[in-house]
């Protein structure tokens, strides 16, 4: 049965030994999994092969940015492996997006596409410098808009712009969020930041979670206690 939780807990190691020794210690029921650069860039294929036989659900956040032909090719093929979610760059344009959603529906196996609007380790300054005078909120509006409207399966943005997301796209279009920290926890390199509980007032679909959980001495306590505070706002 498909897990009903809204956390992703990103395991962000190199080593498949240091990842499978946290994914043991989470529950599938209670989570899914990010696999992300450092990992997969080290690992491959074969720890999205372990993580799916501990029947994680795994999001394979490559966040692929590249010329239309080879983010389609690379998604088809990350689509093949039966993974969850997958995603893009919406700054590679529509023409990209639409051709990594062709090819991942041409594999049949129901992943998800979707697109990374304004990374959540950005602020206002980071987009001045790169010449978009402008708020994170308004080019997350943008290129929301273009990912939908290439027929993407949601975007990755921050809880903060999910107030204004969730009303303007609608509940079938999933808004998935990392700068998720619980109450205490350092923001580290994260800028547009939110508890828990607060994304899920937010309105936000997934939440993705790395260091807080998979760095905690427990991550099985950190888990739960995440997903206790979720409890008591219901
Ligand atoms: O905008 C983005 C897109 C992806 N990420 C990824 O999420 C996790 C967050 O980890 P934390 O340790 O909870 O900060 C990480 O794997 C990023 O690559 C993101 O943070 N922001």
């Amino acid at each position: 049965m498909a897990c009903q939780s809204p956390i992703i807990v990103a395991l962000d190691f190199q080593y498949r030994e240091q990842a499978l020794e946290v994914a043991d210690q989470l529950d599938p029921a209670k989570c899914r999994i990010k696999v992300g650069k450092e990992l997969f860039t080290r690992e491959g294929p074969s720890i999205i092969k372990a993580l799916h036989q501990k029947r994680f659900e795994v999001f394979l956040d490559l966040k692929f940015h590249d010329i239309p032909n080879t983010v389609a090719k690379a998604c088809g093929v990350a689509a093949d492996l039966g993974v969850w979610m997958v995603n893009v760059h919406a700054s590679g344009g529509r023409r990209m997006m639409e051709a990594a959603r062709k090819a991942v529906d041409q594999a049949g196996t129901g992943t998800q596409l979707i697109a990374v609007t304004v990374l959540t380790s950005m602020e206002r300054s980071d987009l001045t410098e790169l010449g978009l005078d402008l708020e994170p909120i308004d080019q997350v509006k943008r290129l929301a808009q273009l990912t939908k409207d290439s027929g993407l399966h949601g975007v990755v943005c921050s809880a903060q712009e999910a107030p204004i997301l969730k009303p303007m796209f609608g509940a079938d279009f999933s808004l998935v969020t990392p700068g998720i920290r619980p109450v205490g926890s350092e923001a580290g390199d994260q800028r547009r930041v939110m508890t828990p509980p607060d994304a899920v007032a937010a309105g936000v679909d997934y939440m993705v979670i790395g260091r807080p959980i998979a760095q905690a001495s427990n991550p099985r306590v950190a888990l739960d206690n995440v997903l206790k505070s979720l409890a008591a706002q219901a």
